[in-house]
């Protein structure tokens, strides 16, 4: 191409154009799917479908009419990684990617043919941004309202595996506790079991450590009482992520709200060799945080399947567990076992 003058590159400008619309609204309407059918959320459906019209307005005839799909060398190139995709998070996350360097393409070539659609192609971008961020988060805590049973890890020579298993009995979320490791092998540890339970489509989060849930991008982490404010911690990981404190009595419980955490753990509610010295808070404080807990909360501390249901019977919306999992014989039955019993009682419906 020797003539470089706008008016010949003009065919060219188009076809760029014609290509970047359609693979922003056809990425936009993945996402919007999601968002309407999956999430039940209006808002962000709502967002999709906005600017899938005002893409189709920029869209023009002269535009469309640019199209040469017979010429076009790019049709039958793909990677390996675009027909993959290893769970929901990915999906998303690639479409998303996909709308950005689409909008992205439409404002630089945009400046050739109206600046108009170049600088609203970037205002648009810029809510692909904020819809992805809104998006991430939902699903996280609308994961984490829904996830009824959590396990916590304790040490073992086939921990990996034994996630994994757990993982397969359609656990959702996981915390990865290591009170004996250096930190060497706990941060590799910890990317393993953070890339494992994405996979499959589950909640990881950091026990105590808020310097390795930054560093292997977890979905949050669990402080203790001694640990640092749960205000910190979000100022460290960010907003989106999630951030959990045990209680172990009502003061506790209505501080660790009042500041903040998007769950608690409550308990131990019985004596427990995981947590040797530690008193019980007893079955009477599960009775309490029935009654008074407004964020999504477990029971935690010596449940196992031969109380699971005395626990369930005082009002417990989910459970935490180490033993009875990571001890059982095969974790992926003692999951679905649990999960059984907790599906039969009611879903309390927290506010997201
Ligand atoms: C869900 C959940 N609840 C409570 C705890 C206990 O945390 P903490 O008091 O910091 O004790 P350690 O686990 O660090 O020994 C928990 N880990 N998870
Ligand atoms: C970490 C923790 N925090 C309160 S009790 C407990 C341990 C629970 O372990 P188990 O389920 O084996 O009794
Ligand atoms: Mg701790």
């Amino acid at each position: 191409m020797n003539d470089t003058s706008l008016a010949s590159l003009q065919p060219a400008v188009w076809r760029i154009l014609d290509a970047n619309f359609d693979r922003a609204r056809e990425g936009l309407r993945i996402i919007e799917e999601w968002c309407r059918f999956a999430l039940n959320h209006q808002a962000m459906a709502n967002e999709c479908k906005q600017m899938r019209q005002e893409l189709g307005m920029w869209h023009t005839p002269e535009i469309r009419a640019a199209r040469d799909t017979a010429r076009d060398v790019g049709t039958t190139l793909s990677h390996p990684r675009e027909e993959q995709r290893t769970g929901i998070e990915q999906l998303l996350q690639a479409n998303l990617c996909r709308v950005q360097e689409a909008l992205r393409v439409i404002e630089e070539y945009g400046k050739l043919y109206s600046p108009a659609i170049s600088s609203g192609s970037k205002q648009m971008r810029y809510r692909v941004y904020a819809l992805e961020s809104n998006l991430l988060n939902y699903r996280r805590r609308q994961l984490l309202a829904n996830s009824r049973l959590y396990l916590v890890t304790s040490a073992a020579p086939d921990l990996l595996l034994r996630v994994e298993a757990a993982l397969q009995g359609g656990l959702t979320l996981v915390q990865y506790r290591d009170k004996q490791s250096n930190d060497t092998d706990r941060l590799a540890i910890a990317k393993q079991m953070c890339q494992l339970c994405h996979h499959y489509g589950a909640l990881f989060i950091l026990n105590d450590r808020v310097d390795l849930a930054l560093a292997v991008d977890a979905d949050g982490v669990h402080l203790g009482q001694q640990d640092i404010s749960i205000a910190l911690a979000r100022q460290i990981l960010g907003a989106q992520k999630i951030v959990g404190r045990s209680t172990t009595n009502p003061e506790e419980m209505e501080r660790a709200i009042k500041e903040g955490a998007d769950y608690i753990g409550v308990g131990p509610v019985y004596e427990t060799p995981t947590k040797a010295g530690k008193a019980a808070a007893g079955i009477e404080y599960v009775q309490y945080a029935a009654k008074n807990a407004t964020v999504p909360w477990f029971a935690i501390g010596g449940i196992d399947n031969t109380n699971l249901d005395d626990v369930l019977k005082a009002g417990a919306p989910g459970v935490a567990m180490v033993r009875a999992i990571m001890n059982a014989e095969n974790p992926t039955h003692a999951v679905q076992f649990c999960l059984g019993m907790l599906n039969r009682v009611p879903q309390v419906g927290f506010r997201l």
